[in-house]
C-alpha cells in the first residue's frame, strides 16, 4: 500500500495482534504456471469483455448456463487423436474417480441436455462463460487456462442456426470496434470430407480421426499428413483426393468437384445467402481447408481469424449432430462456438481498441476528526442507499493523504464531515474536477 501510506501517519507501528500460525518459509506468490491472477485493472478488463459477451447473448435471446469446472474424465476421452485429449488436465480424486478440469464446455452441455431429456423444449439457445484448462508441458510457455464464451443452439438441423451464431460473433466484434477489415471467418463443411471419403467407402468411424489429422495441415509437413492418413487406413488415392479438395477456393469449384448430390454445397450456399440477409457477407469466406480440431463436428465449421495473420484463431465452432449419442443419449442436432478471452485482447491491443476502464468512485467520505468517524459512516450509508458509490475513509488520516487517495481512485466528490457543519446537519462537498466547494444539508445530498 505504498501509494496510500505515503508517510501520512501510516500503519500504527508493528501489528499488535500475535501471529496466529507458524511462520512458513516464503511461498511463491505467483500463480501456478500457465495461470493468471486478475488484479483490479485486469479484472475490470475481463468484466468489460464478459459484459459484452453477456449483452450479445441477451440480444440473441440466449439463456446463461454453467457447469462444474471439474468433470468426469470420461466426458473428454475420445479416440480421434485430438490435441485437447493429449493435454487433458486429469487426475484421480480421493474417491479414486478419474476426473478432469474441463478443456472445453461442449461435452458438459451435451451431458446437461441428456440429463434434462424431455423436460426441456427445443430449440435450446444456451450460452456460458467458463474457465477451461489444459495441461501442456510449459515447453512453449503457453497458458494452461482461459475463459471461453460459448453459444450453442440445440435442436435446429437447419443452417439458419450456424448463420445465427456467426451473426452473434460479428455483433460482438462490431461492439468492440472491430471491422471486417480486421477479422474474417473461414467457413467450410466437414460434409465435404465426408462426401470424398464415402467415394472410397471409408468407414464412418474413421471420420473424426481423419478430420483431426487434416486439421494439422498448416502445422506439419504434407508428407507427415499423408503418412498419418495412410496409417489410419486411408488409401493413397483417397488421400490424394482429400488433399486436392482442401485447396478448392470457391463454392462453384467445389460444386464442380463434388457434384450437387450431397448436402455440403447446398448447406454452404444457404449459409452464404443467409449471411447476405444478416449483413455480414464481407466477414466470411469459403475455405475448404478449415476442418477445426475437435472430432465431433459433423457439418459446417468456421473460425475467426485476424486478417494480418499475426494471431492464433480468435474463435471457432461448427455443427455437431452426433455428440449426444457418444455419451449414450439420443442425438439432437446442435451447433455452437467457443470464443477465448486471450486472443481477442491481443487483437484489441493491436488495433488500439482497449477501452479506458479506470476505477470510478462517485464519493470519498472523510471525517475531519476521529470523533466524527460514526457521522461519516452515517453519511456513507445514506449515499449508498441512494445508489451512490462511496469510498469511506476508515482511519485517522491527514487531508493530504485523503486528497491523494481521492485522485488515485478517481473520486468525483469529496464529502467532508466537520464538527461545526455536522452540528447544523450539514456536510462539506468539494467537486474534485472543478474545485467547486459548498455546504449542503445531509438530506439534500444526492
Ligand atoms: O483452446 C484450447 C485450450 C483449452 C483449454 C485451455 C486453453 Br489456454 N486452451
Amino acid at each position: 500500500n505504498s501509494s496510500d501510506n505515503d508517510g501520512g501517519g501510516g500503519r500504527s507501528g508493528a501489528l499488535s495482534s500475535p501471529p496466529v500460525m507458524e511462520v512458513l518459509e516464503k511461498i511463491d506468490v505467483n500463480p501456478p504456471k500457465g495461470t493468471r491472477d486478475f488484479p483490479p485493472e485486469e479484472m475490470r478488463l475481463r468484466n468489460w469483455l464478459f459484459h459484452n459477451f453477456r449483452e450479445v447473448s441477451r440480444l440473441f435471446g440466449f439463456e446463461e448456463v454453467d457447469y462444474p469446472v471439474l468433470e468426469s474424465e470420461a466426458l473428454f476421452i475420445r479416440k480421434a487423436g485430438e490435441e485437447i485429449r493429449d493435454q487433458l488436465y486429469s487426475f484421480e480424486d480421493r474417491g479414486n474417480r478419474r476426473v478432469a478440469l474441463r478443456p472445453e464446455l461442449t461435452p458438459s452441455l451435451a451431458r446437461l441436455v441428456i440429463q434434462k431429456g424431455k423436460s426441456v423444449s427445443l430449440p435450446l439457445k444456451w450460452f456460458a462463460i467458463g474457465q477451461c484448462w489444459r495441461y501442456e508441458r510449459m515447453t512453449r510457455g503457453r497458458r494452461r487456462e482461459h475463459y471461453q464464451w460459448n453459444m450453442d443452439i440445440i435442436g435446429v438441423p437447419e443452417v439458419t442456426a450456424e448463420a445465427e451464431l456467426i451473426s452473434s460473433i460479428v455483433t460482438f466484434l462490431k461492439r468492440l470496434g472491430i471491422t471486417a477489415s480486421d477479422v474474417g471467418f473461414k467457413v467450410s463443411s466437414r460434409k465435404v470430407l465426408q462426401e470424398v471419403l464415402r467415394r472410397y467407402s471409408i468407414p464412418d468411424n474413421l471420420f473424426g480421426q481423419v478430420c483431426i489429422i487434416i486439421d494439422k495441415i498448416e502445422k506439419i509437413p504434407q508428407d507427415e499428413i499423408k503418412r498419418e492418413l495412410n496409417s489410419a487406413g486411408i488409401a493413397e488415392d483417397a488421400v490424394f483426393d482429400l488433399l486436392q479438395i482442401l485447396s478448392v477456393k470457391s463454392l462453384d469449384k467445389l460444386e464442380e468437384v463434388l457434384g450437387s448430390a450431397g448436402d455440403a454445397v447446398a448447406d454452404l450456399k444457404q449459409l452464404f445467402s443467409l449471411a447476405e440477409k444478416f449483413g455480414y457477407s464481407e466477414w466470411i469466406q469459403f475455405d475448404a481447408s478449415i476442418v477445426r480440431g475437435l472430432a465431433y463436428y459433423t457439418g459446417i465449421v468456421f473460425e475467426g481469424f485476424d486478417r494480418e495473420g499475426k494471431l492464433r484463431a480468435i474463435c471457432g465452432g461448427g455443427r455437431y449432430d452426433r455428440l449426444l449419442s457418444t455419451f449414450g443419449g439420443n442425438d439432437i442436432p446442435a451447433c455452437g462456438f467457443g470464443f477465448g478471452d486471450a486472443v481477442i485482447v491481443e487483437l484489441l491491443k493491436e488495433k488500439g481498441l482497449l477501452p479506458d476502464l479506470s476505477l470510478q468512485v462517485q464519493n470519498i467520505v472523510c471525517p475531519l476528526d476521529q470523533e466524527l468517524q460514526g457521522a461519516a459512516a452515517t453519511v456513507a450509508t445514506i449515499l449508498r442507499q441512494k445508489g451512490q458509490s462511496v469510498d469511506l475513509v476508515l482511519q485517522n488520516k491527514p487531508l493530504k493523504w485523503v486528497f491523494k487517495r481521492a485522485a488515485r481512485i478517481n473520486a468525483g466528490r469529496l464529502i467532508l464531515v466537520g464538527n461545526s457543519e455536522w452540528q447544523r446537519g450539514m456536510v462539506g462537498v468539494k467537486i474534485l474536477s472543478t474545485g467547486e466547494q459548498y455546504e449542503i444539508k445531509l438530506n439534500d445530498l444526492d
